[in-house]
């Protein structure tokens, strides 16, 4: 490698990054001498695509002769509120760092300049213990607290664990002895409070580089529980082409596109990794105005916004530009070592021994003879993405997460009072144990719950209260809901759901209502939109 000025390394390290916290201490370093920086990772859940993005980073310090140190966090990951249970997470580290080697390898980043160390191998010893109790007696509670809001799991009950946890990322960056620390945005938080406290008790404050976190697929925000909105770094070939074309990715829409982001902050910033000029082609036949390949990716977001870039020419090129990307990387883990480490690390759930039935308090009244709500598996659930249905413009057609990977077609008669944008990707509350039905030539497995006024002229969806999840349950006060793992398929004949449906109303607060009983959530009751007084089917 020529030899590269103080300022161009300067610039190839801070490139594509979010924010730079210390600039002038890292020039001032460059000029004496090469920077030594970690990343840390800690070894929870199986690393999605967006890994990527610290890779190309890794590969830029590499390229400016940094000093790189890669930690895998391991008592981070069970400090975590145990992300990582205490007997997996050996394994998990073993994973992270083979997954790791794969894939910077994958990207033409040769691993032995790097090195690769365990919390563990350190964190545990008399020196460190100490400076971490010196840290605590320094820290206010509220500090840690604050410190970790976007990176500790926020419970109802906190454990101290999480409270720890800032505190020590913080001192790994005095005992690793570097200069800087790395990591995504979600740790400016911890990384502000590691300059304000590693002076507090003697140590030199460090500089932080934060890279762009990338959005998930399935919608504007990043969410682990949106089920298929995260793309596994080993996933197989037709799971990411399922992930891709489930994605939110509305003609015309640049503001909330997962696919689209998914281009601008990891497909472009890679293909432009040691000096190469970007470039991102999509192939299409003549008839839809043939191939294009764009090195800038404004050009690319112009073109989608202008609708002369369809999505389903957009989600192939990205679904077989990530196949690519990951076909080294399922390579690497194609033998039986690594397969075994993998079901060591990650075990595949045993199947659950089924409980006994629990008695009910209710009456011993045969129960499938009771006709209310109980026989109801009413759930909040998110619409991933409607389109209006081909053969009939009245209805729309939804792909609808009811939980737990659980994602449904749904055939809904809402096109005359809806407007399409405010189908996407929202919550809804759904019936889920309908016996799945055809309509106008599609199946539809479940029911959206939609208010109307007397003379339904508004009609509007209900709307669970923000906060929570697809799958999250919606419960009516004394009664006991059907079994929600295996709950009983209502058949159509028995007209269960038009029966207790009539009970159904919008209270005149604009609430939705069992006879007079809120439909209730762990964040409060559904309400609706505008809507005050009508019914619900
Ligand atoms: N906080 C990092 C993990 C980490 C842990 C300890 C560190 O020193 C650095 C990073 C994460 O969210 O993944």
């Amino acid at each position: 490698m020529a030899s590269l000025t103080p300022a161009e390394k300067y610039n190839i390290i801070t490139r594509n990054l979010q924010e730079v916290l210390g600039k002038e201490q890292i020039e001032s370093i460059l000029a004496e001498r090469d920077l030594n920086i970690y990343w840390g990772t800690a070894p929870t859940g199986k690393p999605h695509l967006g890994y990527f993005v610290a890779m190309t980073k890794i590969a830029d310090f590499l390229q400016a002769g940094c000093h790189i140190t890669i930690l895998i966090a391991d008592i981070h990951a069970f400090l975590d509120n145990m992300k990582a249970p205490m007997e997996l997470v050996g394994k998990r580290a073993e994973y992270y760092t083979q997954l790791i080697k794969a894939t910077l390898t994958s990207i033409g980043v040769p691993t032995d300049k790097l090195k690769f160390v365990l919390g563990s191998s350190y964190q545990l010893t008399a020196e460190y213990s100490l400076a971490n109790l010196k840290l605590c007696s320094k820290t206010t509670e509220r500090d840690a607290k604050k410190a970790g809001a976007e990176v500790v799991k926020q419970v109802d009950a906190p454990l101290l664990s999480g409270l720890i946890y800032p505190g020590m990322q913080a001192l790994d960056e005095e005992f690793l002895g570097v200069d800087a620390q790395f990591g995504g945005v979600d740790q400016r938080k911890i990384f502000v409070f590691a300059e304000k406290m590693l002076p507090a008790i003697g140590y030199k404050k460090r500089s932080h580089l934060m890279n762009v976190m990338v959005p998930g697929l399935a919608g504007p925000k990043m969410s682990s529980s949106v089920a298929d909105s995260k793309i596994d770094l080993l996933e197989a070939p037709e799971d990411v082409k399922r992930k891709l074309s489930k994605a939110f990715c509305e003609e015309g829409n640049i503001t909330e596109n997962g696919v689209l982001s998914f281009v601008k902050t990891v497909l472009f910033p890679l293909g432009s990794m040691n000096g190469k000029s970007p470039s991102f082609s999509i192939l299409r036949s003549e008839k839809f105005g043939g191939d294009v390949t764009y090195t800038v990716y404004e050009d690319l977001e112009n073109d989608f916004r202008d609708k002369k870039v369809h999505p389903g020419d957009l989600k192939k090129a990205v679904t077989d530009a990530v196949n690519n990307l990951l076909g080294p990387i399922r390579k690497w883990f194609d033998n039986d070592e690594l397969r075994q480490l993998t079901e060591d690390a990650y075990p595949t759930p045993k199947p659950e021994v089924k409980a006994k039935p629990v008695k009910s308090n209710k009456p011993a009244a045969n129960a499938s003879l009771t006709v209310d709500v109980s026989r109801l598996d009413i759930r909040v659930a998110r619409i991933l993405e409607a389109k209006v249905h081909e053969a009939n413009p009245n209805s729309y057609i939804s792909t609808v997460d009811c939980g737990n990977g659980d994602v449904r077609t749904v055939v809904s008669g809402l096109a005359k009072y809806i407007p399409l944008a405010e189908m996407q990707n929202r919550l809804v509350c759904a019936v889920c144990n309908l016996k799945p039905g055809k309509f106008q030539g599609v199946l539809s497995s479940a029911m959206l719950l939609a208010g109307s006024s007397p003379d339904d002229s508004i009609v509007e969806l209900l709307q669970p209260p923000a906060g929570l999840e697809a799958g999250d349950l919606i419960e009516f006060e004394g009664f006991a809901q059907a079994d929600r793992s295996s709950p009983e398929k209502l058949n159509p004949k028995h007209l269960i759901f038009e029966k207790v449906s009539e009970e159904f109303k919008v209270s005149p607060e604009g609430l939705a209502q069992y006879k007079d009983l809120q439909f209730s959530t762990k964040n409060g009751p559904v309400g609706l939109k505008s809507l005050k007084e009508g019914r619900i089917r």
